[in-house]
């Protein structure tokens, strides 16, 4: 069984998809992590050196990978892989454990000030500048993330208590 977590940058999928493959007994990949490993580069500097058009098509590779590969897995995706390529539907296909996190935005930009440096989409913006872009960058991005087989309402919860949620839709 493969069980994905998706959301906005901040919601919490590595986080909680790091404890859940733990509470599961099942091994846990986090795209973004495989991605580093794999090229040997960080996501920072993979957008700088490469750009954004390399790294999504090297998302969706690797997203093929972790899909294809054997056994039970917990995979926390990156903020933007449901919304490129025809990622949604390889992983709709796949399997039907697919939980969206989703978090409201003060929260999500609360979490991102302090994350923005080893997020490139969002490490040059103004903090001000934050709010706004989030709200924006959300709106287009949710029709994606709306796909998700269940919506898990984030906000305000601690770890434990999102992954029990999680185990008990299981
Ligand atoms: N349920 C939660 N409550 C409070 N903080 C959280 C929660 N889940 C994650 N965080 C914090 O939010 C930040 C972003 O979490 P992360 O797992 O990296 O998100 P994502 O992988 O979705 O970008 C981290 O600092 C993490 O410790
Ligand atoms: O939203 C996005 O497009 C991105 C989110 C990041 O992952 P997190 O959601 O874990 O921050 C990472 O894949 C990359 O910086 C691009
Ligand atoms: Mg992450």
């Amino acid at each position: 069984m493969k069980i994905v977590l998706l959301g906005y940058m901040g919601s919490g999928k590595s986080t909680v998809g790091k404890k859940l493959a733990a509470q599961l007994g099942i091994p846990f990949t986090d795209l973004d992590d495989y991605i580093e490993e794999s090229l040997g580069n960080s996501i920072p500097e993979i957008f700088l050196n490469k750009g954004e058009i390399f790294f999504r098509k090297q998302e969706h590779l690797y997203l093929r990978k972790i899909l294809e590969s054997e056994g039970d897995k917990v995979i926390a995706l990156g903020g933007g892989t449901p919304c490129y390529s025809n990622n949604m539907n390889l992983i709709l296909e796949k399997t039907p454990h697919v939980f969206y996190l989703s978090v409201p935005i003060p929260e999500l930009n609360a979490r991102l000030l302090t994350g923005k440096a080893d997020r490139p989409l969002i490490r040059d913006l103004k903090d001000e500048e934050l709010p706004e872009f989030i709200g924006k960058h959300l709106f287009e991005r949710r029709n994606y993330y709306s796909l998700a087989t269940h919506t898990i309402q984030a906000g305000g919860k601690e770890v434990h208590e999102l992954v029990s949620e999680i185990v008990t839709l299981l």
